[in-house]
């Protein structure tokens, strides 16, 4: 895909649907209760009506596209654990033994594993070609044998950057045609906190003491080489274009969440973002794709350092408080049950008129500041 072909999509992007949202604003103000009182409840069915035009909607099929692959700086000892955790995980989500496969399977949510580049064998057998022709099996989407170390040299080509957004944007495709009401974007690959530090570092110009955390573990001496990678990324490639950024620091996984992030948008499917590889995976396709936010919904709140910061440069708030950092997309299950949670207000409960309460009470209340 060409930079040319990457803007053309972009362009298909179209904003929420203002009217519907008005109209579930105002329903949602005649709903038997004090005026917002459900909170971010209230917010996520205000947005669910400007993605679909409908002011009631339901969720009926969900699933999590998990993006995995090899990151080359785990050369520089940045990781607690070994490379081949990613291929392992990988073939353990087939068999949904991993975090985000028991909750996929606790709560029915499908899964569409995609290697884009892991550095390792899966067994024959185990891939497919065609993304849901088997959700118990690995789509191939293999780019290379995972990416080359960034703090030696560029992480990848524009090619290859170019290539993993598209294959982003072929999954996106795919959960539209397989039905979706709702999709979350996960990734395994050992070593890709760092990735995501760098570009997060790169685009808000924060230093790495600001966006470097210890992912899944890593003792001192890592945690320090971790960050000198991050502030020389942040030397190298800061305020530059996010293609630069992602091709000189970036790995396949995030930039093909970032091409996802962008179908959700163009195929107007609500997305979900994980972790903080996803939140950074989905400010890379902002900074890509500004329009594409209005579709995004944040599950939870990692406790991985850096996260607020790119969470907050989205302007999104998280659901869920609950010192998660486990990545995968385990937190999209759990997002999706308290968007089910928000439709089903939308759709069940009653109105004040309906209540057979009456609401004159609430005029001046809902003229002035009173909560
Ligand atoms: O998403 C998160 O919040 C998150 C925070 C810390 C670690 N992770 C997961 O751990 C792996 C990356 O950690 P690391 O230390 O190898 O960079 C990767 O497979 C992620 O899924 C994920
Ligand atoms: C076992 C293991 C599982 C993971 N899942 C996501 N990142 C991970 C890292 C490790 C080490």
């Amino acid at each position: 895909m060409t930079v040319q072909e990457l803007q053309e999509r972009i362009l298909q992007i179209k904003p929420l649907d203002e009217k519907a949202m008005e109209e579930a604003k105002v329903r949602q103000d005649a709903l038997a209760k004090p005026p917002g009182s459900l909170g971010l409840l209230e917010d996520i069915s205000i947005q669910m009506a400007g993605i679909t035009g409908s002011v009631k909607n339901e969720i009926k099929k969900h699933c999590v596209v998990v993006m995995c692959a090899d990151n080359g700086v785990v050369e520089e000892n940045i990781a607690s654990a070994p490379q081949s955790v990613t291929l392992a995980q990988t073939i353990n989500f087939t068999r949904r033994l991993t975090g985000v496969g028991a909750l996929a399977e606790s709560f029915d949510s499908d899964l569409l594993i995609v290697d884009v580049g892991i550095n390792g064998k899966v067994p024959e057998g185990l891939y497919t070609e065609e993304p849901f022709s088997d959700t118990h099996k690995i789509v191939n989407r293999r780019i290379a044998d995972g990416t080359k170390n960034l703090a030696k040299e560029d992480a990848m080509s524009r090619e290859q950057a170019l290539r993993a957004i598209e294959i982003g944007l072929e999954m996106a495709e795919a959960v539209k045609a397989g039905g979706y009401s709702v999709f979350g974007i996960g990734e395994m690959g050992i070593g890709n906190t760092t990735t995501s530090a760098a570009i997060l570092s790169a685009v808000t110009g924060q230093p790495a003491a600001k966006t470097v955390g210890k992912g899944g573990g890593v003792v001192d001496s890592s945690f320090a080489r971790k960050k000198e990678i991050v502030d020389k990324a942040l030397e190298k490639c800061g305020g530059k274009d996010i293609l630069t950024i992602l091709s000189q620091v970036g790995g396949f996984d995030i930039a093909a969440m970032a091409g996802a992030f962008i179908g959700a948008a163009i195929h107007r499917i609500p997305v979900v973002i994980d972790g903080y590889i996803s939140a950074v995976a989905a400010l890379t396709a902002a900074e890509l794709a500004p329009a594409c936010k209005s579709y995004m919904f944040a599950s939870h709140k990692s406790y991985e350092q850096g996260y607020n910061l790119a969470i907050e440069a989205l302007g999104l708030t998280p659901y869920l408080h609950m010192k998660m950092r486990l990545g995968e997309g385990s937190g999209c299950p759990l997002a999706f049950k308290i968007m089910e949670g928000a439709c089903g207000v939308m759709n069940r409960m009653a109105t004040f008129a309906e209540a057979e309460i009456n609401d004159d009470y609430l005029e001046e209340i809902r003229k002035g500041d009173c909560f």
